[in-house]
């Protein structure tokens, strides 16, 4: 790409970027400014950059031409937190289609030249305020997160974890974390090892769920060279790797009994032995186990062993179903969509209130995974400025008037009942649901990942 070339506002007057990248029209001139905007002509990359990473004005005009579309895009990927508005020729059918597209995707409005002074001073004043008010959401939100090892929210429910999450970080017993499918749990055991004095050893999180049963043992506490054929060097497992600092047992209501007694040995006596080894290699490693089973009724049922039970249930943390979150759905929808919004250079700037009233009907199975998963799906992919319900793969239920149903969402919900349902019955072994549903096991994982669903 050529040189764009940047005018910018000097004090005084509110202040403006222009840019025209690939510089294939003059520069804007600063006698063409709209009204209460002062613009000044710079012209090279570096100058524009240097603002760009620095204090900058909120929003800026583009040059868009039928020949520099490329350039525009890839100048618009790097100018994070500028609202744009394009300055464009009369159509005449050369390249239309992606200018389009362009005007479409990135800016907040445009104007075809010769734009109209006072209308641009408008349009400049909306797009500078919606920046503003971007830049303020963001930087609550970098500070939110900051505070809360990335845990969003403000609901009641919320507000009780981060008090107990504070607390039982500052203690190093064994922690057992309850919740369902995507409601955050391995977020909360990242945000107990981060605040805990462990802070700076490792963080490793296996999910015992996911590892096939003959390899549990190996993976978990390691092997020695030559214990079993392939095995040509030592290996650390897990619990080695996680010395100094936490291990993360999630799904740990998936091991099976003779595992959940070396499991129990482990942390009896803070040692483990690597397979086919005898030395007793201590570990110094602090254990958060995680369930969306309830684990209590496990043992009851004969699946889980009640001594490790108690073992690893010394401090409880319950993590609330995001559909008990009230007001907590409508802002994390608001923050993930602005996340997914800048990354993709996508149109959608919110939701419909029909879109916010279907969010806050959804029972949410699969939590937050699937709340990221719907809204991405839906910014990627969505053409307007508002997501709809139907965006998000949910239902309207407009008063009485029932919206049709598409045949993907018909799909997607038959989907993830019989699925559901499989595991339900299967105790959650996804081998066996998979049996069930005559699919293989990597479809079942590839369709349950689609629906935001987990093991
Ligand atoms: N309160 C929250 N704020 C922000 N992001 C969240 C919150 N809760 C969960 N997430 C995000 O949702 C996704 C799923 O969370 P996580 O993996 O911690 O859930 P989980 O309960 O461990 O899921 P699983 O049971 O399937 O292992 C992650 O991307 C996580 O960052």
């Amino acid at each position: 790409m050529g040189a764009p070339t940047l005018v910018r506002a000097v004090a005084g007057l509110r202040s403006a970027l222009s840019v025209h990248p690939g510089k294939t029209t003059p520069a804007l001139q600063p006698s063409a400014a709209p009204p209460g905007w002062d613009l000044t002509p710079v012209e090279d990359w570096s100058a524009i950059e240097r603002l760009l990473t620095g204090e900058h004005p909120p929003v800026g005009l583009v040059r868009v031409t039928a020949e520099n579309v490329e350039a525009c895009q890839r100048f618009l990927a790097g100018g994070a937190g500028v609202e744009w508005l394009a300055l464009c020729d009369p159509p005449d059918g050369h390249n239309q289609d992606a200018v389009e597209a362009l005007l479409a995707s990135a800016f907040y409005d445009f104007h075809t030249l010769p734009a109209d002074p006072e209308r641009l001073a408008v349009s400049l004043g909306h797009a500078a305020g919606m920046a503003q008010l971007r830049r303020h959401t963001r930087s609550r939100q970098a500070e939110l997160t900051a505070d809360t090892g990335g845990i969003l929210g403000d609901s009641p429910g919320i507000q009780a974890l981060r008090r107990d999450l504070a607390k039982v970080a500052r203690c190093p017993a064994t922690v057992l974390i309850h919740g369902e499918s995507g409601s955050g749990k391995e977020l909360a055991a990242q945000a107990i090892h981060h605040a805990s004095p462990r802070r700076d050893g490792p963080f490793v999180a296996v999910n015992c769920g996911a590892i096939p049963a003959n390899l549990v043992q190996t993976e978990l506490f390691g092997h020695e060279r030559g214990a079993f054929t392939g095995a040509q060097q030592r290996r650390c497992g897990h619990l080695e790797r996680a010395q100094g600092g936490t291990i993360l047992l999630d799904e740990v209501g998936e091991l099976t009994l003779e595992h959940q007694v070396n499991l129990l040995r482990v942390l009896e006596d803070r040692a483990v032995t690597r397979v086919g080894g005898t030395e007793r290699i201590p570990v110094d490693v602090r254990v958060i186990a995680a369930t969306h089973v309830d684990l209590a009724a496990a043992v009851e049922s004969g699946h889980f062993r009640e001594d490790l039970y108690y073992r690893l249930n010394v401090l409880h943390i319950e993590l609330p179903p995001l559909r008990e979150r009230g007001n907590d759905i409508e802002r994390l929808a608001h923050v993930f969509l602005e996340r997914f919004r800048s990354a993709y250079l996508s149109p959608v700037r919110g939701f419909t209130s029909q879109a916010l009233g279907a969010l806050r009907r959804h029972s949410w199975p699969g939590n937050v995974r699937e709340l990221i998963n719907r809204i991405q799906r839906a910014v990627a992919m969505g053409q307007r400025a508002l997501l709809s319900p139907g965006d998000l793969g949910l239902e309207a239920r407009l008063g009485t008037v029932r919206q049709a149903e598409t045949l993907d969402d018909a799909r997607a919900r038959a989907e993830r009942a019989a699925i559901l349902g499989a595991l339900a019955r299967c105790e959650r072994n996804v081998s066996r649901a998979a049996r069930e549903l005559d699919i293989s096991r990597v479809t079942l994982y590839r369709i349950m990942h689609r629906l935001g669903l987990r093991p």
